[in-house]
């Protein structure tokens, strides 16, 4: 299976100091990968390297092939619509002077889904997503972190992507919403055969959500694999502290999850070469 998504060996750095150093990663069709690592190692600017949005100072990014931040506005609509992304903070990024339900409309006009069939496609999203569709008729103030969160997604699935970048979709939610909405995420990648790209500190979430796990520290991998042998076997001192750190919730995540669907892939994980010198720090 070739990837959707390959970062191959990417680095950026701001103002001389490497935020990501050197990470070759890739996505196939259906995967979800997750990025993990404690706050500043780089998972947002992978994010963003991914979907385009910043370009890399070494090494190519490839959606379906092509360069993500060279697709043009109108000529590669129909790539840029299979690449979509759900942000941490919805409510920055909905205009608050649209009613949600046309929030999703546009994004269905902007991948020329025809005038008389938005109402009813955006009425379908919100109960995909589990929203009753009257609440398409209310502005963002008007709704509940969590409602918003979903309209988020809404909006990311209106185009039929092949790929979802969500860089922390959860954290600013409570625990139960965050699970309802894992829960979405997990039903809709059954469903429709999306990937993800799946940023988060939440080792918890990364355990029920993701197929496979790459571990980064100060910009660099240290270590990646499936995501249940990763936290039930890590190899490298950076994990296991930061598994360390993270509680119960991660090995009660990892009975529940059920690994019947997971794409194939190798049961190998990797760590980095030449990382053996590097003194493991608790994870804050
Ligand atoms: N636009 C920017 N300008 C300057 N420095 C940046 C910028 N974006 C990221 N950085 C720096 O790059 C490094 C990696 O940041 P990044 O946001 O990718 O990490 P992160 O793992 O997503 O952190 P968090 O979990 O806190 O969001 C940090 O040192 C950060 O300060």
């Amino acid at each position: 299976m070739t990837a959707l998504l390959r970062l191959d060996a990417v680095s950026k750095s701001y103002a001389h100091r490497p935020a990501v150093a050197d990470v070759t990663l890739e996505v196939r069709a259906g995967e979800s990968v997750a990025l993990v690592g404690e706050s500043g190692s780089g998972k947002s600017t992978l994010a963003r390297l991914a979907l385009g949005l910043v370009r890399p100072d070494a090494g190519s990014v490839t959606f379906e092939g092509r360069d993500p931040s060279r697709l043009r506005a109108r000529a590669d609509r129909d790539v840029r619509a299979r690449l979509q992304f759900v942000p941490q903070h919805p409510r920055g990024s909905l205009n608050p002077a649209l009613r949600s339900g046309e929030a999703v409309a546009f994004a269905l006009r902007a991948h020329r889904v025809p005038r008389r069939e938005r109402a009813d496609r955006t009425a379908e999203l919100f109960r995909q997503v589990g929203l009753a569709p009257e609440l398409a008729r209310r502005f963002p103030r008007e709704l509940s972190g969590g409602q918003l969160q979903r309209v988020a997604v809404a909006r990311a699935l209106a185009t039929g992507p092949a790929l979802v970048v969500c860089d922390e979709p959860t954290s600013a939610l409570d625990r139960d919403t965050q699970e309802r909405l894992l829960d979405l995420l997990a039903e809709l990648r059954e469903r429709t055969g999306t990937a993800y790209l799946f940023v988060s500190h939440d080792l918890a979430a990364v355990a029920r959500f993701a197929h496979r796990t790459l571990v980064l520290r100060t910009g660099r991998v240290v270590e990646e694999g499936r995501t249940e042998h990763l936290w039930t076997a890590p190899a490298h001192p950076y994990t296991r502290a930061l598994l360390d750190a993270s509680g119960p919730h991660v090995a009660l995540r990892l009975l529940e999850r059920s690994t019947e669907h997971l794409p194939e892939r190798s049961t190998e994980t990797r760590t980095e070469p030449n990382d053996a010198n590097h003194r493991t720090e608790e994870p804050t």
